[in-house]
Order: C-alpha cells, then structure tokens, then sequence
C-alpha cells in the first residue's frame, strides 16, 4: 500500500518510519511512503505557502495555490483518495482504519498554521480527525493514521491474530493481559491463565473482554457482534440488552 503525505515538513516523519513494526513493514515492501512538500509547488519567487487571513485574527492561512497543486499532482498519479487531517472532520477510528487498509493507495494532506484556505475543500476527497482537540499539525494525525493502517495489512504483524484480538476489532475492548512474573507487589496473575485449559482460557477472556466494554465503553457494545451467550452474561452483570 502507498501513503502520499502531502506535508510541509516531511522530516517530521522520520524517526516515526525508522522503528518497529512502520520500519518492517517498509523494508519487507509492504508499505511505502511518499512524502511530499508541499513548498515545492508554491510559484512565490520565496515559496511562501502561507498568508494572512482575510478579514484579520492570529496567525496565517495556508494558500490555496500550493495545495491546489499539490493535491492536483497527487490525482495525477491515480484514482487516488485524498483526506484532509483537520479537526472538523470524521473522527477516525478502527472500523476507517479497516476500510483504508484494503486501499492500494491513499493521500494525506497535513495543514499547518491556522489550517488551510476553505477553497481548498473543493479539492480533497473527505476530512478525518484525530479527535475533538486541536495539533499544531496534521503531521502527527497522519502518522498516527498510517500506523493503524499498516498494521491491519496481511503479512505485516508477525502474529495476525493480534490484530483480530485487539481493541475495537469487533466493537469490544481487549481483555487483561499479563506477563511474567506470576506474583508482582502482592497482585497475582488470574489463576485460568495458567491452567493450560485453552477452552476455559478463551471463555475467560470473552467475558473479560465483554465485563471491561460493559464498564468503560459500553456504547460500543451496541455495534458489537454478540453471541447468546455473550447477551446472557451480560444481563447477569446488569447490561440491559
Ligand atoms: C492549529 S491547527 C488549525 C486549527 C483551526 N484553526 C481550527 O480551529 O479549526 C493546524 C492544523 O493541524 C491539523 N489538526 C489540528 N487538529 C487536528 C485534529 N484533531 N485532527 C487532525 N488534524 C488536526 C490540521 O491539519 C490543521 O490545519
């Protein structure tokens, strides 16, 4: 998959594209990303891409020239979708990280400064925000984006059921998770975890999945798929469904 970032300051997404499961996916080919500056298309003798804002108020406006122009670039290279990261848009979350990561291709541009020229709108495809509060940038919105995408690619997490297990996967938070060693400052590992009983130990965790969902997120719970089981224990803790 290719991620076209349009940006003002490409630098910004080295060390994030250098570690971890970004730097593998990249070395094994299965991402790429195409940083682009967004300066390079400004026709200002200086290559300003920023101007004060009509009307007055702080700050500067990014111009729609350079934009236009890039995003216009980007079209060029595909049936390319272009989002714009700003904080009036779609707050992202998992279910639009599944639907991006079956893309071939997909665009990124990253306002900077007070955001970007309304003209502008009429060129990207939609916005998507991180959530409800403001960044300096759309830079850190579009990295955060890119890395849960990739990890939902085939072939890039080493263990796939990882990303069928997490959080927000199918509409439940994840269950408790614990590592060695058994005991730590008086707090023990649940005692299922160690029995070796697969069968018991998958029950455990739906239940711990759906009982932590129920207590910090039970809004998801009305998009979740449910077994009738799951509907049983749920009524038992009190869940009205
Ligand atoms: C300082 S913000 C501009 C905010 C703008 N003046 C407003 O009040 O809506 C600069 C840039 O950061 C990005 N940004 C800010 N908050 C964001 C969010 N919640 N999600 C995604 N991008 C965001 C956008 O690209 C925006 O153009």
């Amino acid at each position: 998959m290719i991620f076209d970032v349009l940006t003002l300051f490409p630098e910004m997404f080295d060390s994030v594209l250098s570690y971890s499961i970004l730097k593998r996916a990249i070395e094994k080919g299965k991402i790429k990303v195409n940083l682009i500056n967004i300066r390079d298309f400004s026709k200002d003798k200086h290559k300003r891409v920023d101007d004060y804002p009509y009307g007055g108020g702080p700050g500067m406006v990014m111009m729609p020239q350079p934009l236009f122009d890039a995003i216009e670039f980007v079209k060029s290279l595909g049936n390319i979708p272009v989002y714009y990261l700003g904080p009036k848009g779609k707050i992202f979350n998992q279910e639009m990280a599944v639907k991006m990561s079956k893309l071939e291709r997909i665009a990124f541009l990253c306002g900077h400064y007070e955001g970007i020229d309304e003209r502008v709108y009429s060129a990207i495809d939609e916005e998507i925000s991180l959530g409800d509060f403001i960044l300096t940038g759309g830079e850190i919105a579009a990295m955060a984006i890119i890395d849960a995408v990739t990890r939902l690619i085939e072939g890039v997490l080493s263990h796939p059921q990882s990303a069928i297990e997490e959080s927000f996967a199918n509409n439940l938070l994840e269950y408790p998770q614990y590592t060695r060693p058994e005991f730590f400052r008086g707090m023990k590992v649940p005692e299922i975890l160690l029995s070796g009983n697969h069968a018991e130990i998958a029950k455990w965790r739906r239940q711990k999945s759906l009982e932590i969902t129920l207590l910090k997120r039970p809004d998801l719970l009305k998009k979740a798929v449910l077994t009738e089981e799951d509907k049983k224990f749920l009524r038992e803790k009190g869940f009205d469904i």
